[in-house]
């Protein structure tokens, strides 16, 4: 049976200022469980504005957002803070290591906040390092390693308490096409063996290829959605094409 770990109901944000400016306005679609899916759509469309109210770093102006079955906007800051880290893994661009620890200790860092008992922190760590393949990584300190392996080990540490939903905001971005490729093989893996959710915003049509799912925005509006079939070449070729009636210009799309 398939289970719906996001749902996004006619969500609208509405940043207030002396000009109010609508980013987001009636979009709605769900997640089901392993659902691997990418958000694109032209710069100012409205991507962030999306993850960061799906992430609660934003309160919506209207509609809800139900992860795993909970509402995180009715939360009390205390259960929000439990909520994030319960349900929610987060890897972005720029990798958001602590540099004062190792990579082990960053890892490990949201299981030792929850106060997670040291053998299941091992296993889970275990785990994890394996199948990112970064085992011979876990001594060294942050500036020791390259961008590549500094994602693969923010992937480690999003997903160590295994989190419902994975969410990720360009984790590309800053990489070489190589490590590229390494890092969205990864995220398969772990959407393939792990069964995570996974939700990104992508500005390259190469990296979304990667996922089963690309859901169009443009203008703060829901444009279009479409699935990966057998082939990624294919389905690059097809999101090549969506980007294309969208408009905005290459320019703009990368
Ligand atoms: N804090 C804010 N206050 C006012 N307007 C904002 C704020 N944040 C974003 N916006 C506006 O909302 C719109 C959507 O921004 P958002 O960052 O979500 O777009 P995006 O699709 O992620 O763009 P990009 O691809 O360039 O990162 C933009 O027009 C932006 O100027």
């Amino acid at each position: 049976m398939s289970m719906k770990i996001l749902q996004v109901h006619q969500l609208e944000k509405i940043y207030v200022g002396k000009v109010n400016y609508t980013a987001l306005n009636d979009v709605s679609f769900d997640l089901e469980q392993g659902d691997f899916a990418a958000i694109m759509g032209p710069s100012g469309s409205g991507k962030t504005t999306l993850l960061n109210c799906i992430s609660t770093i934003d309160i919506p102006s209207g509609g809800e957002i139900t992860v795993n079955g909970q509402h995180p906007h009715s939360l009390n800051d205390g259960e929000l803070a439990k909520f994030r880290r319960n349900e929610l893994g987060f890897v972005f661009q720029d990798f958001n290591l602590v540099h004062t620890l190792t990579v082990r200790e960053n890892i490990l860092l949201p299981l030792t906040l929850d106060s997670v008992p040291v053998p299941e922190m091992e296993r889970r760590l275990e785990q994890a390092t394996s199948l990112l393949g970064i085992e011979s990584l876990l001594p060294k300190r942050t500036f020791e390693i390259s961008g590549g392996q500094a994602q693969r080990v923010a992937v480690a540490r999003a997903i160590i308490h295994q989190p419902s939903l994975l969410l990720a905001d360009e984790p590309t971005g800053n990489l070489d096409t190589k490590s590229v490729k390494d890092v969205m093989e990864l995220f398969k893996s772990i959407n393939q063996t792990l069964q995570t959710t996974i939700l990104m915003v992508t500005h390259d049509p190469y990296v979304a290829s990667f996922c089963n799912r690309v859901i169009f925005i443009k203008d703060g509006k829901l444009y279009n959605e479409i699935h990966r079939g057998n082939h990624q070449g294919d389905f690059y070729q097809n999101i090549m094409d969506t980007l294309t009636f969208l408009g905005g210009g290459r320019s703009d799309i990368q």
